[in-house]
């Protein structure tokens, strides 16, 4: 858990506290949080010293809701919007974290990759970028799309867009598209930007990386 500016898609550079949850199985090959995708019991620390982390490490600790509740508090954080990471947060349900967090007046968001159920609170917003072609299942991948605020899909090549449309021509959307260049390659951001000028889709650059915050 850390407070920081919100660095992509719709809600880019609001406040914003992150709860970044262990455990993905979808194994994206340019992933930048590679460091989340397995939850070994030799990782597992205490929340103090999760809360002391400063860097990428594959360690990750157990909170209850009430607990987290209690670090908000302690840790003095200001935000009140919290988006909820990974990892993929879906792995777990979501329902009760949410539902506290909103009662007690902050906004939730997830970002998930749709390869699980998105269990949450109506009003979490839900920033949804589908791995298609990586080895995630997708079971329910029209339910997360219905679900879906805002589609975030990372882009290098014209295959992404390929990918993309296809799943836009799953179903009569009205949502955010936004493209997202992978890894702030200059060719990436460079094809991302022609690419959401011709389509009309808008730009989401990974600004916390430019800034060099977490
Ligand atoms: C690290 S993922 C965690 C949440 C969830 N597993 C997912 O993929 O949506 C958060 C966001 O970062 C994006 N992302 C991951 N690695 C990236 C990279 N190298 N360049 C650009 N975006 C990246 C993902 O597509 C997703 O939108
Ligand atoms: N500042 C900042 N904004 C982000 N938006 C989504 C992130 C993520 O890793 O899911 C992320 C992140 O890691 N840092
Ligand atoms: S789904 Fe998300 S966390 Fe999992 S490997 Fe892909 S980008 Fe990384
Ligand atoms: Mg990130």
């Amino acid at each position: 858990m850390f407070e920081t500016i919100q660095g992509e898609g719709a809600y880019t550079g609001t406040p914003s506290i992150f709860i970044r949850l262990q455990g993905c199985p979808v194994g994206c090959p340019w992933c930048d949080t590679q460091q989340t995708w397995y939850v070994e019991e030799k990782d597992k620390i205490s929340a103090k010293d999760m809360l002391a982390k400063q860097g990428d490490s594959p360690t990750w600790s157990t909170l209850t809701v009430a607990e987290i509740m209690l670090v908000i508090e302690q840790q003095g954080y200001h935000a009140k919007h919290v988006v909820i990471t990974g990892g993929e947060p879906c792995m777990y349900d979501l329902t009760e974290l949410t539902t506290v967090l909103q009662t007690a007046g902050y906004q939730c968001q997830i970002e998930t990759s749709g390869t699980f159920e998105i269990k949450t609170h109506t009003d979490t917003w839900v920033t949804l970028s589908p791995k298609v072609n990586m080895k995630g299942k997708y079971p329910i991948l029209d339910t997360c799309l219905a679900r879906a605020n805002e589609i975030k899909h990372p882009v290098a090549t014209e295959q992404h867009i390929i990918e993309l449309e296809a799943l836009l021509a799953r179903g009569d959307f009205t949502k955010l598209i936004y493209l997202q260049p992978i890894s702030q390659k200059s060719r990436a951001t460079e094809f991302a930007i022609k690419t959401c000028i011709e389509k009309n889709w808008r730009l989401s650059i990974q600004t916390h990386k430019y800034l060099n915050i977490s």
